[in-house]
């Protein structure tokens, strides 16, 4: 089966489970591919608790900065990205060019053979960060949900676990 499901929310908001489920209830190989890159004890912790629950049948890759490429190699599979939020916010502190990034990603995304979930957080929503890092982070976060809300079959946002449908 070939289709694309965004998944969009806040932090705690459920997204990644909703996200998880909507990958366990199709067949076949399934491939986890992580943007975060573990920093501290926190961090390794809260990972260690996803490993645990997404359980053996599942495949895991990270991809901290070259998404495109692991989705690339991820043929015939399903893939769940978790989460593009953090991929931005990789990319913007490597210095990488964002739009051409986003350009990349969406032609992965289109010319993946099998089902593709993504998980995004929605930033937006808040007052407007007094620092100009936080400000172009939350303007690439956004910009990159267009983008792939644009190209996916399916967009929903999570809210307190419970989700809305937004496209198709
Ligand atoms: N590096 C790595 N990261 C992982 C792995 N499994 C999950 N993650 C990361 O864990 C993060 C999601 O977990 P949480 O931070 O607990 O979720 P949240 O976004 O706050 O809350 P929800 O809205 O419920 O998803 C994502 O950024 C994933 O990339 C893994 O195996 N390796």
């Amino acid at each position: 089966m070939t289709s694309s499901l965004l998944v969009l929310g806040g932090a705690r908001s459920g997204k990644s489970r909703h996200a998880q489920a909507a990958a366990e209830a199709l067949p076949g190989a399934r491939l986890f591919i992580a943007t975060a890159e573990i920093w501290d004890a926190e961090m390794a912790d809260r990972i260690a608790r996803h490993r645990a629950d997404r359980g053996p049948e599942w495949e895991t890759v990270e991809a901290p900065i070259d998404l495109p490429g692991a989705l690339a190699a991820a043929r015939g599979k399903t893939v769940l990205v978790d989460c593009l939020t953090l991929w931005a916010s990789n990319l913007l502190l490597a210095e990488r060019d964002g739009e051409a990034a986003a350009d990349a990603l969406c032609a992965a995304i289109q010319a993946h053979d099998g089902a593709i979930i993504l998980v995004a957080n929605e930033v937006g929503l808040g007052i407007v960060p007094d620092n100009a890092l936080a400000r172009r982070f939350r303007d690439l976060a956004g910009t990159l949900n267009q983008r792939v809300a644009a190209v996916a079959d399916r967009v929903v946002f999570v809210a307190a676990g419970l989700p809305l449908a937004l496209k198709g």
